[in-house]
């Protein structure tokens, strides 16, 4: 399907979150929404003031012709405003009660309630914006670090979506050119002929695919955080180094061990990296029913972790649950935190430096306050040095969606390479070149099936 100008509904929804605050609003778009807000509004007529203005004047139950709240409303006129059709935004006091009867009041009067993120739907449907920076509207509300919402700007301003454009063109015009030299051949070997540009294309596509999936991981990170597991035996000190690394008193410290029942996340920027931080119980055999949960919760962490902060009591000797836990965690990316330095160490160091490398081992102390400068620095410096594959650009993929497609895609430029190689028709090298197109085409929403819509959209908050 696409973009076809279609007549839609008049839609409305509070955009704000639920609850007090100062000021609350509540959205209406559609080709009724200005008429509707006459309708419960006293000020200046809203049908006849200039677009993108905001209006001072006061809603009335138009029933009962009773006052409901002073307010403030922008009328913003089709097709220059975000959904690209006739938008009206109440402003009016902060507070479920007036905000919600208006919007009742505006519900009954053929408009009807907006599905979560249907603003940002219709701005798709209408084309002002495409389905990638629809997605990034979404991934800039939920960016939980200044790096990732840079990232979602990025998409949002329409960087990726030009990049995947030009893709598609130079694709589009090597099959242009390939049906001419079928049509009218000027040279006897056309096959040989047509078959040299589909190759080039196709290396050249291919290669910038794998370029933007080069920067799929690290979008990842920036934009999820990287999933870091605090782990350890009981009583080690890890809520102790989650409240560090967090500046704050978050995860409950105390002396008993088995403190921490089940994991804890919390998003944190260390020295320019983005993490997510979990706090784990400590893990050890329990017959403890809730610990034992707890204990399960954080071999998951563990498991699906990017980094392990492994910590261990460095005023205690290694014990089996420590022996343990430095095998299982060899070979992933981590640092071994040997925790309360400030206390006489009893750890054999030629144990220890069986199971680790000494480049992996910090000391810290929770009683010191420089206890995580050096933890921090060896974050910040195990990720910078391994992961950043940095496009220049600052173009990002960090969709799911997107990675997936882009994937496809290569194998389709893949097929094509692998069929040139096998001598196989034109014809059939046409096929997965233009295979390729449609997927990336995709990813920009220039095709898309409407399930796709309604379980992107679906995702998004409530008046977006
Ligand atoms: N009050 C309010 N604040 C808001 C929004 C909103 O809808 N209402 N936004 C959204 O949720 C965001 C801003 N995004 C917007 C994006 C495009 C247009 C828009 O009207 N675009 C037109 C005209 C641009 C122009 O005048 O130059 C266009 O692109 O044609 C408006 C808001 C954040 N703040
Ligand atoms: N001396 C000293 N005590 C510490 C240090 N870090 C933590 N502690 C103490 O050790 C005890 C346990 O700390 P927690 O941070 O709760 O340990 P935990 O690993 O989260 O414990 P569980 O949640 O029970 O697994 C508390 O009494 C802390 O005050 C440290 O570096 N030095
Ligand atoms: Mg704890």
């Amino acid at each position: 399907m696409q973009n076809v100008a279609t007549e839609f509904d008049t839609i409305a929804a509070i955009s704000t979150p639920p609850g007090e605050g100062g000021i609350s609003i509540i959205r209406i778009s559609g080709s009724k929404a200005i008429d509707a807000a006459s309708k419960l509004y006293r000020g200046k007529d809203l049908r006849k003031v200039a677009g993108n203005t905001i209006n001072y004047g006061h809603v009335y139950d138009p029933d009962s012709d009773e006052e409901v709240d002073e307010v403030m409303v922008s009328v913003m006129r089709a097709p220059r405003t975000y959904t690209k059709e006739n938008i009206i935004e109440i402003n009016c006091h902060g507070g479920i009660v007036a905000t919600n009867r208006i919007l009742q009041l505006i519900l009954g009067l053929g408009v009807r309630l907006a599905k979560p993120g249907e603003f940002t739907e219709r701005a798709f449907l209408n084309g002002r914006i495409d389905l990638s920076q629809a997605e990034a509207v979404m991934d800039l509300i939920r960016a939980k670090t200044d790096q990732s919402m840079k990232v979602a700007l990025n998409q949002l301003d329409g960087n990726l979506s030009h990049l995947i454009a030009n893709l598609r063109q130079d694709i589009l015009d090597v099959l242009a050119q390939v049906e001419v030299n079928i049509d009218y051949p000027e040279y006897d070997d056309v096959e040989t002929m047509t078959t040299k540009l589909l190759k080039e294309k196709a290396v050249e596509v291919k290669s910038e695919v794998q370029q933007l999936l080069k920067t799929a991981k690290q979008g990842k990170v920036l934009r999820d955080g990287l999933a870091t597991a605090i782990v350890g035996h009981p009583n080690v000190g890890k809520s102790s180094i989650l409240n560090l690394l967090l500046h704050e008193d978050k995860a409950i410290v105390t002396d008993v061990a088995g403190t921490t029942r089940d994991v804890i996340e919390e998003y944190v920027n260390v020295q320019g990296v983005p993490l997510k931080l979990v706090d784990t119980a400590g893990i050890h055999e329990t017959n403890d029913k809730v610990e034992k949960i707890g204990v399960e919760r954080s071999q998951k962490a563990l498991e699906v972790a990017d980094l392990v902060i492994l910590v261990l009591d460095s005023s205690v000797e290694l014990r089996d649950e420590d022996r343990k836990l430095l095998k299982q965690t060899s070979g992933m990316k981590r640092i071994v935190v040997l925790n309360k330095s400030d206390l006489t160490s009893k750890i054999d160091q030629n144990e220890l430096q069986s199971y680790v490398d000494s480049t992996e081992i910090v000391h810290s102390s929770a009683v010191n306050p420089l206890g995580t400068k050096d933890l921090e620095e060896r974050i910040a410096k195990l990720f910078f040095a391994g992961s950043i594959e940095n496009s220049g650009n600052n173009i990002m993929v960090t969709n799911a969606r997107h990675i997936g497609l882009l994937k496809q895609s290569e194998e389709a430029l893949n097929s094509v390479l692998s069929g040139i190689e096998m001598g196989m028709p034109v014809d059939l090298l046409q096929i997965d070149m233009t295979r390729a197109w449609d997927l990336l085409g995709e990813i920009t929403g220039d095709s898309y099936q409407d399930e796709l819509l309604d379980q992107l959209f679906s995702q998004f908050c409530l008046g977006k």
